[in-house]
């Protein structure tokens, strides 16, 4: 069933003079994990808040479940309080005068006897057994942050949305959550609308990424299609590709790619249309070792999880590009690059 939980509809936005959101169009189906991705200040929050009625767009309608909450064409707007979201939000406060458990237990819908039970079986997933009856004052932020996320699930919503859930939040609680999350998510079947700037997240968490630039989604994608092809440089380096190289390019029969020392390098050709200046991007994935190749020098070397992450320096196209080696790798050597990895974008 592909019904909708929510539908976005020509969003338009501006603060003061910025024109923060400029067409937003989208739906999202239900039990769907979506992540919202783009640079500082490029609207993400804004959009989040929309969606929860806490702002109100310009133009444009916002669709819950079938039925428009915000509309002015049509002059209908409902409150946040009557969307029946989940949300978790930075400054999104507990309240102060209650314990976690009561905070957890004053989010859940109807007086059933079993709300205390609930309450503590949410706390215990979010690994906060133990704590039930502290105050909020009395938990670090990253525990406050824990509770907002038990009580976010508590109302049991269809659509949760999370602005940055994870951040300040050390890596090995940051990564237990995010397990969390997901398998939270999926247990109660809701979809999730999820702000993030950090590229892990769209490994482990997304079903699908929106990518946010100059107030436009300008990549919708499983995080495999972001991957096989990122549409713009920005989403290049954050599925880890290294840049920028400016090459000429051109078309030697169906292929695109520019002449190095090496001979013809091929690449993937993303928004090219003509022969000439590009940029290029490169993934340490899509650089090896051989017989042949371009020169390079190796300047550097970490180890990384089981590989050598190795810095070597070509002088003949003046770059430097990292690749991942099984063995500590020899002073100099010969690479080659794989056009998979290899990404060009007209010049801007
Ligand atoms: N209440 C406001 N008044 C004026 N300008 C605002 C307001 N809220 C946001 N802005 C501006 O709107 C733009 C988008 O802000 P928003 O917080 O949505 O971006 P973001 O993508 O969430 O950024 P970040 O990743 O830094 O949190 C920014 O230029 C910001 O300065």
């Amino acid at each position: 069933m592909s019904e909708n939980i929510l539908s976005l509809d020509g969003i338009v936005k501006s603060h003061g003079r910025t024109r923060v959101l400029r067409g937003i169009t989208l739906d999202v189906p239900r039990g769907q994990f979506v992540l919202l991705m783009g640079g500082s200040g490029s609207g993400k929050t804004t959009l989040i808040r929309l969606v929860a009625g806490l702002e109100r767009p310009d133009a444009g309608c916002v669709t819950l479940r079938g039925r428009r909450v915000d509309s002015h064409a049509d002059g209908i707007f409902v409150p946040p309080e009557r969307r029946g979201l989940g949300m978790v939000f930075q400054d999104y406060a507990l309240w102060p005068h209650l314990t976690c458990l009561d905070n957890i237990v004053t989010a859940m819908p109807g007086r059933g006897r079993d709300r205390g039970e609930r309450a503590r079986a949410l706390l215990r997933d979010v690994s906060m057994a133990g704590l039930e009856g502290r105050y909020p004052a009395q938990l670090s932020g990253g525990q406050q942050q824990r509770v907002g996320l038990a009580r976010a699930l508590a109302a049991r919503p269809d659509l949760l949305l999370l602005d940055e859930p994870l951040s300040g939040l050390d890596v090995e609680v940051r990564g237990r959550m995010r397990d969390q999350i997901r398998r939270l998510v999926r247990e109660t079947g809701c979809s999730a609308l999820f702000v993030t700037h950090d590229p892990v997240d769209v490994w482990r968490l997304a079903d699908r990424v929106l990518m946010l630039e100059g107030g436009q989604i300008v990549q919708d994608a499983a995080p495999d299609g972001l991957y096989r092809r990122p549409l713009s440089p920005r989403i290049a380096r954050m599925t880890g590709a290294e840049g920028a190289l400016p090459v000429m390019l051109r078309r030697r029969d169906r292929q695109w790619g520019f002449d190095g020392a090496g001979g013809f390098q091929d690449v993937t050709p993303v928004g090219v249309d003509n022969e000439g200046p590009a940029c290029a991007y490169l993934r340490p994935e899509g650089v090896r070792r051989g017989a042949r190749g371009h020169v390079a020098m190796r300047m550097d070397m970490t180890f990384e999880a089981g590989r050598w992450r190795t810095l070597w320096h070509l002088p003949s196209l003046d770059w430097s590009v990292h690749s991942l080696e099984a063995e500590s790798p020899p002073e100099q050597a010969f690479l080659t690059f794989d056009g998979q990895h290899l990404f060009a974008y007209p010049a801007s």
